[in-house]
């Protein structure tokens, strides 16, 4: 309301009025903060004979729609943790934030509409879950595990994910925590209604390999070195000297942090999913495994409405024959679906988008030749 406005409302056919006003500052010194000083007011006025329903029922109403209203048009944020270096000061800093606005909806992203609808319901029935989760005795969070290879839309899927629940993002980079206490102070500090995201868990730290023996570690050795994957993994905890652990995860995951208020999202991704330690991806952790995987038609038909604002053409057909043995991510399908120009045309960008999938079936075929010719040749050698 303006300032001296004057509103009328109905709340179960008995008519409010409502007048804003202001009392001016009484003292007349400068002050740093313009307008600190002043106070604004409500005035509410109704008849006698309603002051029931208004003190036990209106008030209430209006407090809730108030609450209501604030959170939709709170601005969201992203947080990152900084590391345990910066902590102190005259300012906390263990972590620091800047507006969240990522622009992926369900509606951008391009999947399975079942599987969309699915995960869609999951994430609503969750955040109305307060009672139910109170009522089974169980910490009102809930964990995802999204893995698939580079560019299928993890991260979109996780910025999906908080705007459709409003939800504050806090991006958790493990290998700049010195240790598992520093972990948890970290996870103590989020706050509710948040989705805590840790991704490239394989690459992060060496959490995978905890909790096999010394003996099978030490075997592991010898081909962790030829290995990429486990050898950035080291070389980040190399640089790091990170000591957090899987059991220190785990143990913040399900025990305190659990117990300190609710409504939060833990989201781990990953390309590698067979890398990771059972016991990180367990359901009652992890409780709902989401696959991202390469581009099929219908998932093109969306990047086509969001990228050309086409719904048909000729050339689908073709693109829709190719989906079935071509392997390309969203990513690179979108890239080959953006204008690069003003002169490039729907037409043009369908006809790159044919040939990149021409050379993917390409690849594709040879691939599954030479596995073949492989395990011929395996078959020659064990027989001889
Ligand atoms: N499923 C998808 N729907 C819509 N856009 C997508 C999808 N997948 C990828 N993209 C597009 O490709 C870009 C890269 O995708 P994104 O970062 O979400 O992939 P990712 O799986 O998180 O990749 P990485 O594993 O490398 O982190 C996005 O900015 C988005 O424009």
């Amino acid at each position: 309301m303006e300032d001296y406005e004057e509103v009328t409302d109905v709340f179960n056919g008995v008519k409010v009025w409502w007048a804003s006003g202001k009392i001016p500052p009484q003292s007349q010194s400068i002050s740093w903060f313009p307008g600190s000083e002043e106070k604004r007011y409500y005035k509410l006025t109704f008849h006698k004979h309603d002051r029931e329903i208004i003190t036990k029922s209106y008030v209430e109403h209006v407090l809730k729609k108030g609450k209501e209203i604030a959170v939709k048009n709170r601005q969201r944020m992203l947080y990152t943790n900084n590391p345990s270096k910066d902590w102190h000061g005259w300012k906390p800093t263990k972590w620091g934030n800047i507006v969240f606005e990522h622009p992926s909806t369900f509606d951008t992203l391009a999947l399975d509409t079942a599987k969309k609808e699915e995960i869609k319901k999951d994430l609503i029935k969750f955040s109305k879950g307060k009672d139910y989760y109170a009522k089974i005795g169980k910490a009102w969070k809930r964990g995802y595990l999204l893995y698939g290879p580079p560019g299928t839309g993890k991260s979109s899927m996780i910025a999906a994910m908080a705007n459709l629940l409003d939800y504050d993002v806090y991006d958790l980079e493990l290998t700049t925590i010195k240790d598992n206490s520093e972990l948890r102070m970290l996870l103590i500090e989020t706050k509710g209604k948040s989705i805590i995201v840790i991704e490239d868990i394989d690459c992060s730290l060496d959490l995978t390999g905890q909790r096999k023996k010394r003996k099978e570690k030490d075997d592991d050795e010898a081909d962790k070195e030829k290995d990429p994957i486990s050898k950035k993994k080291k070389e980040a905890e190399e640089e790091s000297g990170s000591k957090v652990t899987l059991s220190g995860l785990l143990n913040v995951i399900d025990g305190i942090w659990s117990a300190c208020g609710g409504e939060r999202i833990i989201i781990f991704t990953t390309n590698y999913v067979d890398k990771l330690d059972p016991a990180l991806i367990r359901r009652g952790r992890m409780d709902k495994h989401i696959e991202m995987s390469y581009c099929c038609f219908e998932a093109f038909k969306v990047l086509a409405r969001n990228y050309l604002d086409i719904e048909s053409h000729e050339l689908f057909g073709k693109i829709e024959e190719l989906f079935v043995e071509a392997k390309m991510s969203p990513a690179d399908v979108a890239d080959s679906l953006m204008p690069k120009s003003d002169e490039q045309d729907e037409e043009t960008c369908l006809k790159r988008l044919v040939e990149a999938l021409e050379a993917s079936k390409e690849e594709a075929r040879k691939k599954s030749e030479e596995e073949a010719l492989l395990k011929t040749k395996d078959g020659v050698v064990t027989e001889g």
